[in-house]
This record gives structure tokens, sequence and C-alpha cells, in this order.
């Protein structure tokens, strides 16, 4: 290599935290759904299917079928300013930079989609980021979400030959701050109803079963977010898991299946919400707020409340900042 005449430019060092989720299609479309779900379907942490056998099942069926049915389905929670998982990410990154006070550089990365993690971690280090705390907005660890974050930005890094310190946020699912501000938040959504629900039911994301014998500790974590909030509010909770992709045995009971036969059993009113998802998407507007209550409806429920998630609110930023804080330690 030729020397150049001049020394390179070493920015000022920053401190660094990008927040992570899991992205979504840049629009409601079959061919951006596609695109999106090409990237995040071939995800080896996502289906654990040897590529041999899945890429001609994902590019042969799935891409030519779902994009069309899921697009559909984003449509009707798509708002004017997008997607609802990226609007609310992007009030948390913002949310987070206030509460930070210019003390660190804060930015938001998607795993699928856009802006990536590889782009947004080579954009901090140019603008000097020389200590970076990675956040995946996962509250329970899996290796299809946590894990596969974390993976994405350790390849990143590969391509640095000057790396910054890098740290990663633990999951919080029992963390006191986490379960405190879900119960806040809960018993806030639940004072607003005008009906008295004969059961609360906490729906998580599902996962294949298996993951849970080898080790995964997602169905876990997930059962021990909701003892702890079930403890702290001093009631019930009913848990289910929610989202069945593909033919293996998931992770059960099954959030629909669980509604349905509440309402059979003569629980009529029923509230539900889903603690794991950081923010509001397609997962919790969708198929909760609306599959759920006709699917509850159809089988006898007479009154059916979805509460929201933690999203951008005072509460759930109290609680993002106290875990960022704690992470950052000794940094800021
Ligand atoms: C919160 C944790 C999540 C886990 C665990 C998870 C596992 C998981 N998901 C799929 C397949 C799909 N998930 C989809 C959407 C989706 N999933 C999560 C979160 C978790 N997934 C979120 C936040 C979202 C919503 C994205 C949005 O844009 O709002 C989808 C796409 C939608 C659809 O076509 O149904 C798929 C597909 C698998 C296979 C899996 C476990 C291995
Ligand atoms: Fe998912
Ligand atoms: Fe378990």
């Amino acid at each position: 290599m030729e020397k150049p005449d001049t020394h390179p430019v070493v920015a000022a060092p920053r401190i660094g935290v990008l927040l992570v989720n899991l992205g979504t299609p840049d629009a409601p479309t079959t061919e951006a759904v596609k695109r999106y779900l090409k990237q995040f379907l071939s995800d080896r942490r996502v289906v654990e299917i040897p590529p041999l056998v899945w890429q001609p099942i994902l590019r042969g069926v799935i891409l030519n079928t779902r994009p069309q049915k899921s697009a559909k389905a984003y449509s009707k929670v798509w708002t004017e300013s997008g997607s609802p998982l990226a609007f609310f990410t992007i009030a948390q990154m913002k949310a987070l930079a206030e509460r930070l006070h210019g003390q660190a550089d804060v930015r938001y990365a998607m795993r699928y989609g856009n802006p990536s993690i590889p782009d947004q971690l080579a954009a901090m280090k140019e603008a000097g980021c020389n200590r970076i705390l990675i956040a995946p907005l996962y509250p329970q660890y899996s290796g299809a979400t946590t894990g596969t974050v974390q993976d994405e930005a350790y390849a990143a890094l590969t391509k640095m030959r000057w790396h910054p310190a890098i740290r990663t946020l633990p999951a919080y699912h029992d963390d006191a701050a986490y379960i405190a501000a879900l119960k806040t938040s809960v018993e806030a959504s639940l004072a607003t109803l005008d009906f008295t629900p004969d059961a609360l039911v906490i729906s998580f994301h599902g996962m294949p079963e298996r993951t849970l014998y080898l080790g995964d500790p997602y169905h876990c974590h997930c059962q021990k977010t909701a003892r702890l909030l079930s403890e702290a509010m001093g009631r019930e909770l009913v848990v289910s898991f929610q989202s069945r992709f593909g033919r293996a045995k998931w992770l059960e009971p099954a959030t629909d299946e669980t509604i349905m036969q509440l309402a059979r059993d003569g629980r009529k009113k029923i509230a539900i919400f889903a603690p794991g998802f950081s923010v509001d998407c397609l997962e919790t507007l969708e198929e909760l707020a609306i599959q759920g209550q006709e699917q509850f409806e159809e089988a006898g429920g007479t009154h059916y409340a979805y509460l929201p998630c933690l999203n951008d609110s005072d509460v759930g930023m109290d609680m993002l900042e106290t875990l960022v804080r704690r992470e950052l330690s000794g940094w800021l």
C-alpha cells in the first residue's frame, strides 16, 4: 500500500448504545414482505433445518404463498408512520437518547431489513464510538432472537481493524425493574377497562419445542417472567405461546386454543398481553388484538381486551434507562 501524506483521522471517543429489534418489512406489500421473510427465514438460528433441505422448501413453497397472506395482515396494522415495530423502536431510541443527555450516541438497528447491524456499527465506529453497548430488545433469551443479534454484531466486527470495546445487554426476563414496569403498565391498562376480566392471559411468542430440549432457556425465561409477575400482581396469569410457524411441534399451550377454551369454560371476559415483545408489532396488534378477539368471540366470549406492550411509555423507558445505565457503569 502507498504511504499517505497524513495520519488517518481519529474521531473523538464516544460511548454508543445500539438498540436492536427483529426487523419488519419496508412496506405492507407482497414484494417487501417476501424480501424480509427470505432474509429472516434463511437465518439458521431461526430455522434449524439443514439448508439443503430447507432452502428448496423456503424458495419453492413458503416464499410463494406466505408473503401475500402476511402482507394482508401487515396492511391491517400499518400506520402513516410505517410499521408499528419500526416506529415504536425509533421512539424508544429517541426517548433513551434524551434521557442520556448526549452522554451516549444512541442508535437502533434491525436484525432483518433496515437499518442493518453491520451498517449501524460501522457508522458508530466512524462517529468515534470506541465503547458500544449492544442491546437486543428481547427480555427472554433465545438463540433465534438475542443469539442471532449477537452473531450478526460479532460477524460485523470481523471486518473492522480497530474494534470498539463491546458489551451486550443480558436477557432481563427476571429483572426487578422489568417486572415492576410490567405490573404498573398492566394494572394501568386494566384500570381503563369497562369490565373486570375473568382471566388474564400472558402470551409469549412460541418456539419449536425441541429448542427447549436442546438447551435454549427461552421457555424457562418466559415461565419465570410469568411467575414473578403473577406473584407481584397477586393474581393468577394464564400462560400461552402464540404465532406457531411450520409443521414441528411448538411450545404449548397455544394462545389461540387457550383463549377459545377459556370462553368454552365460561370465562367470558378476558384481557391478554404479551410482555415478551418490547414493542407492539404484527404479532400483537394483528394476531392478538384482532384475530384473538374474533376467535374468543366465536367460542362464546363476550368481553376481550388486548393490553399494549411497554413501547416508549414513561414506565417502559424508566426500565430501559435503568438497564442501559447499569450496563454502561464505569463507562459513563
Ligand atoms: C419476541 C420473540 C420472538 C421469537 C422467540 C420469535 C421466534 C420465531 N419467529 C418465527 C417466525 C416469524 N415471526 C414473525 C414475526 C415476528 N416475530 C417476532 C418475535 C419473535 N419471533 C416479532 C416481533 C415479529 C413481528 C415483526 C413485525 O414486522 O411486526 C414472522 C413474520 C410474520 C409472518 O409472516 O407471520 C415469522 C414468519 C420463527 C420461525 C421463530 C422461531 C424459531
Ligand atoms: Fe417470530
Ligand atoms: Fe422450562
